[in-house]
């Protein structure tokens, strides 16, 4: 038995260890004692990792093998945690926390396994494995290239994503680009791109893409990698199969062999953060695939809401929660996008309990952060909330200290990536000691590797190791220009041997690399958030975009129009018409407009309680709201408040 099978009789352990999840419908138990190779298509708020986490708790405790392991692959780290934290909560299940096991993103294994040991028998380094460090540096590289840089002015609308995302593809590392245009092989143009291409590379800095092509080099160069990783690796479990390139799938059907058994959890309606391209090779969920339709998350109301935006499959169950609120559509001139969100604030505080409050966070998402559709205000994010606050970058690329410091949105909201934490304020001390020209970190590329380095030099690190750990535990060090400027403070202070001789606090301070990106104040994180009160009481609506959200649960959700710009249309005011009338999405629907239906339904689908929707009222007719006041709609018009 290379697998353990899993009986019925052995889910009672569940009970136990898992004391309020319901795991007794046919569904989830078909699910748990599959032991072949199978896809699981379950429904936003099934709880799919609750799922996977149960089935691999039971999968350990009859685990036969010391040194073959289960392959457990996620998307983001913050579904690796969720699972590391379920197993962790029992004896058995932290066992696979361990060798021989992996439980990990894509990425991680790839580069755990294939790339990394490549490049590294090979004397390549590499620095940063970071899309938007390798964009914002291939821009700064493009300016000196003329030829290339005169094209991508002349072909604006083609040139700077093709520069942004410059990849390798494929084991003979061809040069390729995620989106975008340019021109062919052979071109001087194309001979520039690809010596930015080459410079980055030679720099240690990588597109998480390029890890793939050199897995796939390593694979042709040993061919034997895929017998000796499918015995290490038995069983393979993925989880948010749905955000898995057709590359990374690619990939991972030709790392293990036959002899595998590989199940693959998902929602496919949920696909909004894979690229279009090659979206119709990928597999999941294949034919014969098993269904979980319920949702544990919400309650008819906003179940018939969700299934009126859903693409496939079947229409998704409600959940636990009579007498739940009904749904919301507020309406707004023009002139009170502005004001959206805190009517929304007011609204939650109106319906919603404290104690149901204190369940969770209370959230208001958009599918697009910027653009530059014109129209009437509800085009974007910006428009309801001017000072909305993106994530950013110094000048020319260079790695900012502000944002490696700056809290986790997660922080106080949600589980959130520790391990993650302590890698970028390393980071962020190795970035500073580089700039300064400290001699001893002059060549360390990778940030685990700092302390090590800096014994090796003879330094005293325990300075060095008190400044992480503050800067880990602590929370605001960018908050304001006055928490700002003690943070600055407290590296200088403490990094102050490792520094230049005579190195005044204010020279350190204006070194470029702590400058606040342009468009993020300081504080800028606290202005994602709207404060609302309504007497003695008070909400924190936290706003962001619709793939911030994903994965989350949240009390209440409000969801705010957005212009879908290849779709060149509002993404509400389509789907007005499928909620007001239970119209399904029709089959001649372009894939474009597809797009935003399934972010519609990633946005939906994320609150237990009150779900919101907000649209300019110049978008919807008399005809839409009447009807869905006829279904037990609430519509408010904001502007008439
Ligand atoms: N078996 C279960 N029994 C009872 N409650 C559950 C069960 N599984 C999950 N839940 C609860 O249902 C809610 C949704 O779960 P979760 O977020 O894990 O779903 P999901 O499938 O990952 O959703 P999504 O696809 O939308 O990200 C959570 O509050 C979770 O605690």
């Amino acid at each position: 038995m290379t697998v353990p099978v899993i009986e019925l009789a052995d889910l009672g352990l569940l009970r136990s260890t898992f004391p309020n999840m319901d795991f007794t419908d046919a569904e989830r138990r078909a699910a748990l004692v599959e032991a072949c190779s199978k896809d699981v298509q379950a429904a936003p708020g099934s709880g799919k990792t609750t799922l996977l986490a149960a089935k691999l708790l039971l999968l350990a405790q009859k685990w036969p093998h010391e040194d073959r392991g289960i392959c457990v692959l996620s998307h983001t780290n913050v579904a690796r945690d969720e699972i590391a934290k379920r197993l962790s909560s029992h004896a058995i299940g932290a066992r696979l926390l361990g060798y021989p096991h992996f439980v990990g993103t894509i990425h991680a294994f790839v580069n755990q396994f294939l790339a990394l040991p490549l490049l590294r028998s090979d004397g390549e380094s590499v620095d940063v494995i970071d899309n938007d460090i390798f964009a914002a540096r291939a821009r700064s590289l493009l300016l000196r290239k003329y030829t290339l840089n005169a094209w991508v002015k002349r072909n604006l609308n083609q040139g700077p994503s093709a520069i942004d995302t410059l990849r390798y593809e494929g084991p003979y590392l061809k040069l390729g680009w995620e989106s975008g245009k340019l021109p062919g092989e052979g071109t001087p143009t194309y001979s520039q791109a690809k010596e930015i291409k080459d410079e980055l590379r030679r720099r240690g800095v990588f597109r998480h893409d390029d890890m793939f092509a050199f897995a796939e080099k390593l694979l042709q160069r040993f061919p034997d990698m895929i017998n000796r990783l499918s015995w290490r690796f038995p069983l393979v479990q993925i989880d948010e199969m749905q955000d898995t390139s057709w590359e990374q799938e690619y990939l991972l059907s030709r790392v293990f062999n036959a002899s595998v058994v590989m199940q693959r959890y998902g929602d496919r309606n949920q696909r909004i953060l894979v690229s279009a391209k090659d979206a119709d090779k990928l597999t999941f969920p294949k034919v014969h695939h098993l269904s979980v339709t319920t949702t544990k998350r919400f309650p008819e109301a906003i179940a018939a809401t969700v299934r009126s935006v859903q693409e496939h499959g079947e229409p998704v169950a409600a959940g636990p929660g009579d007498g739940a609120p009904s749904p919301v559509l507020m309406l707004y001139e023009t002139s009170d996008a502005t004001r959206v969100i805190a009517e929304f604030g007011k609204r939650v505080l109106q319906t919603l309990p404290d104690e149901v409050l204190s369940q969770g966070a209370v959230k208001a998402i958009c599918a697009r952060k910027q653009g530059t559709a014109t129209g009437d205000a509800g085009r974007h994010l910006i428009d309801y909330w001017p000072t909305y606050a993106g994530v950013g970058m110094a000048a020319a690329g260079e790695e900012c200290i502000f944002h490696l410091l700056a809290d986790h949105p997660a922080v106080g909201v949600s589980q959130f990536d520790l391990h993650g934490r302590v890698r970028d304020v390393k980071r962020a001390v190795l970035l500073t000691l580089r700039r300064v020209g400290n001699t001893a970190v002059a060549d360390v590329k990778d940030a685990s590797r700092l302390f090590h380095k800096l014994e090796d030099a003879g330094v005293d690190c325990t300075p060095v190791r008190s400044l992480c750990h503050e800067l880990v535990i602590g929370r605001g060090h960018t908050a304001d220009q006055t928490a700002w400027s003690g943070t600055l403070d407290l590296l200088y202070s403490r990094l102050n041997p490792l520094l230049p001789a005579g190195m005044s606090r204010n020279e350190f301070g204006s070194l470029p690399i702590f400058n606040v990106p342009q468009g993020m104040p300081a504080g800028a994180l606290n202005s994602n958030e709207c404060v609302v009160s309504l007497g003695e009481r008070t909400v924190c609506v936290r706003i962001g975009t619709v793939a911030s959200v994903k994965g989350e649960t949240h009390v209440a959700t409000l969801v705010l129009e957005a212009h879908g710009g290849l779709a060149k249309c509002f993404d509400l005011e389509k789907a007005i018409e499928n909620i007001s009338y239970g119209t399904p999405i029709g089959p001649k629907t372009s894939n474009t407009l597809k797009g935003l239906y399934r972010n519609l339904y990633v946005a939906m689908s994320r609150p237990t309680h009150l779900l919101c929707l907000a649209m300019n009222r110049a978008r919807a007719t008399q005809e839409q709201v009447d009807a869905l006041v006829a279904k037990g709609w609430t519509v408010v018009d904001i502007s008439a408040v």
